[in-house]
C-alpha cells in the first residue's frame, strides 16, 4: 500500500529559500540552528492552515478559545512534572563533544547501516561477486555507514536492527546507553565514540523581573495555561460538560540538536485541544460521524513485537475491539484524519501510532501519535493522548483550588463508609504538637487502611500509626472507626483530558512534500498542487504582454479580487515570457491564473488557466470572477467548470 514518494530534497529546499518560503533565522549573522523565519509564502501558509484549524476544530467543535502567557512560572512546571522531567537523551563525541540526541542517532546509523547492507546485497546479486567484494562497492557508496562498521549484515542482526528501530520511542537512558555500546554506534561524522546518554531538560528557563529572584521559563507546550484556567472555562460553558479549550501560539524547547529543517526546532508554533471528559462516560454524542472512517493503524503491540506493520481499521472497529481505548480519543483521532485530508496530505503516507508502555507518560491510558511520512522518514506531527486526569489533579493539589466539576444527581448516591471519630477533649493533649499531623494522616486513609485501624482497636484496643514523626499508639479511649451511612446530592469529580497537539511546522512541512511535483515535460518546472484553501496567493493576473495599456484592467481585476478576500498576485515583469511567468508562479502553488490580452480591452474577454492541468478557458470578467471566488471558496471545481466551459487551445508554455 506504502509507496515511499522519493523527492529530490537539494532541489525542494533550494526553491523553499530562493522563494522565501522560510529561511534561517539571523542568517545574515551565521545563523542559529532551530531557528527560522518564514517569508511572504511561508506566513500566508501557516495563516492559512490556523484559519482552517479554527474552522475545523474550535469553530465546527463549538470550543472555547484561549491566548495564554508564554512565559511561565517555574512553580506551574513543576507541578505539571516538566522541570523533572521533560528532558530528552544527550550524548557527545569523545573527542569533537559534538552533541547528540542519542536515541536519534542510533536510529540514523542502524538506519545507515541496513541502508549500506541493502546497496550491498543488490550489487551482489547484480554481479554475481563474493559478497566481500560487494560489500567493499557498497562501502565506496556509502561513505557516512563507514565510520559506523559498515559489514554485510547476517539476516539475524538485520532483524534485531529492525526491532531496534520498531521500537526506538520506548528506550530508556540505560537501555540507550547498552545499545550503543552493544553495536559500537558512533558519530558517523568521525567515526568516534560518543559518551554515554544523559538526561538534558529542554526547556528555556529565564528569570522574571529585576531582581531574578522569581524563575521562570518559555512555555514548552500551551497546555498549562488552559488547564489553570479550567475553573473559569467550565464557568464560561455554564458547567456543562465534556467541552474543550483550544489554543494557538508559539511554543519553546531546547533540542538537543536541530537538524531536520521545520521538523525540529527550537521555537514553533502548536496548535492544542484539551477536551475534558467525565471519566465514567467517555463516549462522544458525534461518534457515528466518524465511526466508518478507516485508518492506517500500527498499534502498540506490532511494535513491541518488533514489526511496523500497518492495520487498516474503521474507528468503528478500532474502539469496540479496544484498539483505542474509548470513543472520545477515537473522535478526534477521525477528526484530525479529516482536518489532514482537507488540507491536502496524503492519506497513503498518513499512520496513526500508538504509544509503547514506556514511551506514554505514567499517567496517560492511550496515545496516538499522527505521523507523516515525508523525505526524513516517519514523523509525528500531531499527538493525541489521554491524558487522564492528572493535569488538574497536580495543579488543585498544589494550589488548593478545586479544579473539578459539580454534578447534580437526579437519583442521589446512598453508601456507607467508614469513619474516625476522634475524642477531641483527649486526642490533642495526648499527641500535642504532632496532634494536627496524625489527624490529617487519618483523614487521608484509604477505607482499606481505616478497616485495619478498625479491626486493631476492636480486637486489641489500640493501633501504632506509622508516620515519618515516629509511630503512634492509637487507643479505643481516643477514636473509634465507625461505619456511616452517607446520601450525596452532588458528584464531585476530576474531568479527564484528551489532547490532540498539533505542531503545525511539521504539519506545513510535510504538505509542502506531498504538495510538490515537477512537470513531466520539464524537470526543472517546478509546482505545488496547494489546494485553493491553502494556496498563499488564489489567483495570479497578469497580462500576455507587457503594456501600459493592459495597466487598468489589471488593476482592476486585482482590486476585485482582493475585495472579495481572494488574495491576487499580479506579474507583469517586462523581462519575462507569459510561460516563464506561469512557471514561477506554479512555484508558489497559485492555483488559478487570469490572463488579460488585447481582446480583454476590446471585448472583456480574460483567460483562466488552472495550475495543475494548465488547461484555460475564456469569459467575460464578471463571470471569470464569479468563477474563481467559486473556485477559491471550495463551491465549484475545475472538472465542472470544463464540462460547461469549453477549454481553450493556447499556445505552448
Ligand atoms: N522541536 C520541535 N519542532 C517542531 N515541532 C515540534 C517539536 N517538538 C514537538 N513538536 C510538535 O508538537 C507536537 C506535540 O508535541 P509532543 O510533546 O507530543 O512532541 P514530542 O513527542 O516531544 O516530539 P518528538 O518526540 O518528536 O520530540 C508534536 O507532534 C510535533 O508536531
Amino acid at each position: 500500500m506504502f509507496e515511499d514518494k522519493k523527492i529530490d530534497r537539494p532541489t525542494l529546499e533550494a526553491l523553499l529559500t530562493n522563494r522565501f518560503f522560510f529561511v534561517p533565522s539571523f542568517s545574515i549573522y551565521g545563523g542559529v540552528a532551530g531557528l527560522y523565519d518564514y517569508g511572504p509564502i511561508g506566513s500566508a501558509l501557516q495563516q492559512n492552515l490556523i484559519n482552517l484549524w479554527r474552522q475545523h476544530f474550535v469553530v465546527e467543535e463549538d470550543m472555547l478559545e484561549m491566548d495564554g502567557a508564554i512565559i511561565t512560572p517555574a512553580e506551574v512546571l513543576k507541578t505539571s512534572g516538566h522541570v523533572e522531567k521533560f528532558t530528552d537523551f544527550m550524548c557527545k563525541d569523545e573527542v569533537t563533544l559534538e552533541v547528540f540526541r542519542a536515541d536519534h542517532l542510533v536510529e540514523a546509523v542502524l538506519e545507515a547501516r541496513l541502508e549500506s547492507n541493502k546497496l550491498a546485497r543488490e550489487l551482489s546479486e547484480k554481479l554475481n561477486v563474493s559478497e566481500e567484494k560487494a560489500n567493499v562497492s557498497a562501502d565506496g557508496k556509502k561513505k557516512k555507514a563507514a565510520a559506523n562498521k559498515p559489514t554485510l549484515l547476517e539476516d539475524s542482526v538485520v532483524a534485531e536492527y529492525n526491532e531496534i528501530l520498531a521500537k526506538i520511542d520506548n528506550y530508556d537512558m540505560k537501555e540507550l546507553g547498552d545499545i550503543i555500546v552493544k553495536y559500537e554506534v558512533r558519530n558517523p561524522a568521525t567515526g568516534n565514540k560518543v559518551t554515554p546518554p544523559v538526561e538534558f531538560n529542554l526547556m528555556f528557563d529565564s528569570s522574571i523581573g529585576p531582581t531574578g529572584n522569581l524563575k521562570g521559563y518559555l512555555r514548552p507546550e500551551t497546555a498549562q495555561s488552559q488547564f489553570v484556567n479550567f475553573s473559569r472555562l467550565l464557568e464560561f460553558n455554564n458547567q456543562k460538560m465534556p467541552f474543550a479549550s483550544a489554543m494557538v501560539g508559539k511554543s519553546f524547547r531546547n533540542e538537543i540538536s536541530p537538524r531536520s529543517g521545520l521538523l525540529r526546532v527550537r521555537e514553533f508554533m502548536m496548535a492544542e485541544i484539551e477536551h475534558y471528559v467525565d471519566p465514567l462516560n467517555k463516549n462522544h454524542h458525534k461518534f457515528s460521524e466518524v465511526a466508518h472512517i478507516k485508518l492506517n493503524l500500527l498499534p502498540a503491540n506490532v511494535q513491541q513485537s518488533g514489526s511496523t506493520k500497518i492495520t487498516v481499521m474503521t474507528i468503528g472497529e478500532a474502539v469496540s475491539q479496544k484498539v483505542i481505548d474509548n470513543e472520545t480519543l477515537g473522535y478526534f483521532l477521525g477528526r484530525i484524519f479529516l482536518f489532514l485530508e482537507k488540507i491536502g496530505i496524503d492519506n497513503e503516507r498518513l499512520r496513526f501510532r500508538q504509544h509503547m508502555s514506556n514511551e506514554m507518560a505514567h499517567y496517560a491510558c492511550d496515545c496516538w501519535d499522527a505521523e507523516i511520512h515525508n523525505s526524513y522518514g516517519w514523523i509525528e506531527c500531531i499527538g493525541c493522548a489521554d491524558r487522564s486526569a492528572y493535569d488538574l489533579t497536580v495543579h488543585s493539589k498544589r494550589t488548593k483550588e478545586k479544579l473539578c466539576v459539580r454534578e447534580n444527581l437526579e437519583t442521589p448516591i446512598v453508601y456507607d463508609a467508614l469513619v474516625c471519630n476522634l475524642n477531641k477533649k483527649l486526642f490533642g493533649p495526648k499527641f500535642r504538637q504532632n496532634a494536627k499531623a496524625i489527624q490529617d494522616k487519618l483523614e487521608s486513609l484509604t477505607q482499606d487502611e481505616l478497616a485495619l485501624v478498625k479491626e486493631g482497636l476492636e480486637s486489641n484496643g489500640k493501633y501504632n500509626l506509622e508516620m515519618s514523626s515516629g509511630v503512634h499508639e492509637l487507643t479505643t479511649e481516643l477514636l473509634s472507626v465507625d461505619l456511616q451511612t452517607f446520601k450525596e446530592n452532588v458528584r464531585e469529580y476530576t474531568p479527564n483530558v484528551i489532547e490532540p497537539s498539533f505542531g503545525l511546522g511539521r504539519i506545513l512541512y510535510s504538505l509542502i512534500e506531498h504538495s510538490y511535483y515537477t512537470r513531466m515535460e520539464s524537470e526543472s518546472r517546478s509546482v505545488f498542487r496547494f489546494n485553493p484553501l491553502i494556496a498563499p496567493f488564489k489567483v495570479l493576473v497578469l497580462p500576455l504582454l507587457k503594456n501600459a495599456a493592459f495597466r487598468p484592467i489589471l488593476t482592476q481585476i486585482a482590486r476585485s479580487l482582493r475585495s472579495m478576500g481572494v488574495p491576487a498576485r499580479v506579474d507583469d515583469a517586462a523581462s519575462a515570457s507569459i510561460g516563464r511567468r506561469y512557471s514561477r508562479n506554479d512555484e508558489l502553488g497559485i492555483p488559478f491564473a487570469i490572463t488579460v490580452d488585447y481582446q480583454s480591452i476590446e471585448s472583456g474577454l480574460i483567460t483562466l488557466r488552472e495550475r495543475d492541468t494548465t488547461t484555460q478557458i475564456q469569459a467575460d470578467i464578471k463571470v471569470i470572477l464569479d468563477l474563481v471566488v467559486k473556485l477559491v471558496n471550495g463551491s465549484e471545481t475545475w472538472e465542472n467548470i470544463i464540462k460547461t466551459h469549453p477549454v481553450i487551445e493556447t499556445s505552448a508554455e
